[in-house]
């Protein structure tokens, strides 16, 4: 089981003004398949708030996988990545890398999303985009890679094929 948390980035939802969608439809997407949700929370897009959870995450909850959803698109406020970026000791390009890639088959707004992935000690921290649609075309996109890095991440295995 991959100890995972969802962190929502949302100043509409932290206000209670927009029903969070993204986090939740990323609860579905995972749950039962080798993830359990430990951990879920939405905050404002607030840099030091974000850095905080995501210290409190990987150093204390001590979670495999941290999904964070929103703020990484080009609005003054949004400040995910540049928050993940402090905290991270390794960065892993080819998420995000991969994300882009495939989704630009579906929309060129993909190229917008400035989402990043990189590892904490033994948590890796993933960044999705806000919207549901974006957040599960991206999801989609990593899930066949994500359990065998977290393996090997954690120790628990991650034999790679010869
Ligand atoms: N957590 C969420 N739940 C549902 N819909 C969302 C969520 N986050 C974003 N969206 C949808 O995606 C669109 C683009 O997201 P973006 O983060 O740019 O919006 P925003 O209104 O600036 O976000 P916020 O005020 O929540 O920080 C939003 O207008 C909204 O329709
Ligand atoms: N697969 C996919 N990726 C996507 C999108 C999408 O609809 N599908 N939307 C894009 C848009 S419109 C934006 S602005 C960026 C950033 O989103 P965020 O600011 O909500 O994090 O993600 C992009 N990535």
């Amino acid at each position: 089981m991959i100890k995972t948390a969802i962190l929502t980035m949302s100043d509409k939802g932290s206000k209670g003004e927009r029903i969070d969608v993204t986090g939740p439809s990323i609860r579905s997407a995972i749950e039962n398949n080798g993830f359990v949700i430990e951990y879920y929370k939405i905050i404002p897009d607030e840099l030091e708030m974000i850095v905080d959870e995501l210290k409190y995450l990987c150093d204390e909850l001590k979670v495999d996988l941290v999904f964070t959803n929103g703020g990484t698109g080009f609005s003054q406020r949004d400040v995910t990545p540049e928050a993940t970026q402090m905290v991270i000791q390794k960065y892993v390009p080819g998420i995000g890398e991969a994300m882009r890639l495939k989704s630009l088959e579906i929309t060129p707004k993909a190229m917008l999303s400035r989402a990043i992935a990189g590892i904490r000690n033994k948590t890796l921290i993933v960044n999705l985009p806000g919207s549901p649609k974006a957040a599960i075309e991206n999801l989609e996109v990593i899930m066949p890679a994500l359990p065998h890095g977290i393996e090997i991440l954690i120790g628990t295995g991650g034999e790679c094929a010869r």
